[in-house]
């Protein structure tokens, strides 16, 4: 198997500015959850939110990462997303990566719903030609009707997702980064967002999701990491338990 995500001693810290006039120890101070909380060299107290990780991803996984509150599970995927580069250690990836994380980030409430779907393809770096062939796609799976020739600010949340999630699971991607199961609309819309999303991941060579569902990691990952304060407690293959339901039937 080739690795398609490779992280060495890879750690992500977060300064936190605001309350260095507080006092803190100097250790790492450990707490119940959370990532460590903690004062570096220059007397600036930070959060340590995922601490020396080492892992690699391969071609084919779904990679289910749970933990409690606070464990890294997010900062995780926004690193793996590009959202955040390591301040320790390295991480590798290849292939093209879709980022499911925060659907609705980038949308222009001021252009419409059509502007919005070509400004995000400007925005992936498509060519015109290839935004273009995908605009009807796009359109016809919102159901927007002409509302997509009207400012999305006008649009109820419910709209506004199903405009987002069209957009976002338009690629064609290697790596799909998602911060628990994406499930928008109504019950109709519900059952063709999850054929689609399915698609998505079904062409994917690699899938990494974060979640508090049991039913997710058993129903849709191949391996399961457990995080707990910025770290890696245990990574498993999940063996599959027939009697679990989909959670999203
Ligand atoms: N922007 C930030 N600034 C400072 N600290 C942060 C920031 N983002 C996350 N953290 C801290 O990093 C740690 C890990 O947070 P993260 O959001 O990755 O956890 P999580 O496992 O996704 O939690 P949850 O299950 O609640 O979503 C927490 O201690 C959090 O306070």
């Amino acid at each position: 198997m080739s690795s398609v995500i490779s992280a060495k001693n890879m750690s992500i810290e977060f300064p936190i500015y605001e309350n260095s006039h507080r006092s803190f120890k100097k250790t790492l101070i450990n707490l119940s959850t959370g990532g460590r909380i903690g004062k570096d060299a220059g007397k600036y107290p930070f959060v340590r939110a995922l601490d020396n990780l080492n892992f690699e991803f391969n071609e084919g996984e779904r990679v289910g990462l749970v933990g409690h509150n606070g464990s890294g599970k997010t900062t995780l995927l926004r690193v793996l997303a590009g959202v955040y580069a390591p301040v320790k250690g390295s991480l590798l990836s290849r292939g093209r990566i879709a980022s499911l994380l925060d659907v609705s980030t980038g949308l222009d409430p001021d252009a419409t719903g059509f502007e919005n779907i070509y400004l995000r393809g400007i925005m992936d770096g498509l060519k015109p030609s290839i935004i273009k062939s995908k605009v009807d796609e796009i359109a016809e799976f919102t159901e927007l009707g002409e509302y997509l020739n009207l400012p999305v600010r006008i649009y109820s949340s419910g709209m506004m997702l199903r405009l987002a999630f069209a957009i976002s699971t338009s690629v064609d991607a290697d790596i799909i980064i998602m911060d628990e199961w994406l499930s928008v609309g109504d019950e109709a819309f519900k059952n063709k967002a999850k054929k689609r999303l399915e698609s998505l991941i079904n062409k994917a060579s690699l899938l990494v999701v974060a979640t508090h569902d049991p039913k997710l990691i058993n129903n849709v990952c191949t391996r399961k990491i457990h995080m707990e304060h910025g770290s890696i407690l245990s990574d498993v293959a999940v063996e599959k338990i027939e009697s679990v339901e989909a959670e999203n039937d």
